[in-house]
């Protein structure tokens, strides 16, 4: 099991994204903003798709690997915590399956 996180990841993110570094992909596509990092995760997220569809398993791990990079970049954009995400992750875990299912199923 790997012991690197998805914290890991973001506290390098925005570090990098601090750094203003010409070289750090981080830095530039926040320097961008959020139109192209919304973007480039929209690619992700479709090329992950077509991983998955095409039964290429390596591909769906790389192309995971980019889309979870890529949502961690949009979040920090958006100024969202990845813990905000686990906590509400966190609060539909204490919800009954049968009652989710049936609100998400309800007309309006
Ligand atoms: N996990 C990633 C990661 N995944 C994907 N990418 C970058 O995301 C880009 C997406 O690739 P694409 O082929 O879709 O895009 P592209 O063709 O390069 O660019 P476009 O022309 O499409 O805009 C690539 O340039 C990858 O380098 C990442 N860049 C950085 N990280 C992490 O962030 C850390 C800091 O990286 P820097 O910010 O570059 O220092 C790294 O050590 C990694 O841990």
């Amino acid at each position: 099991m790997a012991s690197f996180t998805l914290s890991d990841l973001e506290a390098t993110i925005r570090e990098r994204a601090r750094s203003g570094d010409p070289d750090s992909w981080t830095a530039r596509l926040f320097a961008k903003g959020m139109d192209k990092a919304a973007q480039k995760l929209g690619e992700e997220a479709v090329e992950t798709v077509i991983a998955a569809v095409s039964k290429d398993r390596a591909g769906v791990v790389s192309e995971s690997a980019d889309l979870l990079y890529h949502l961690l970049v949009v979040l920090g954009i958006a100024d969202v915590s990845l813990d905000e995400v686990l906590a509400e992750l966190e609060r539909r875990t204490g919800q009954s399956g049968v009652a989710e299912k049936a609100s998400r199923t309800q007309p309006g």
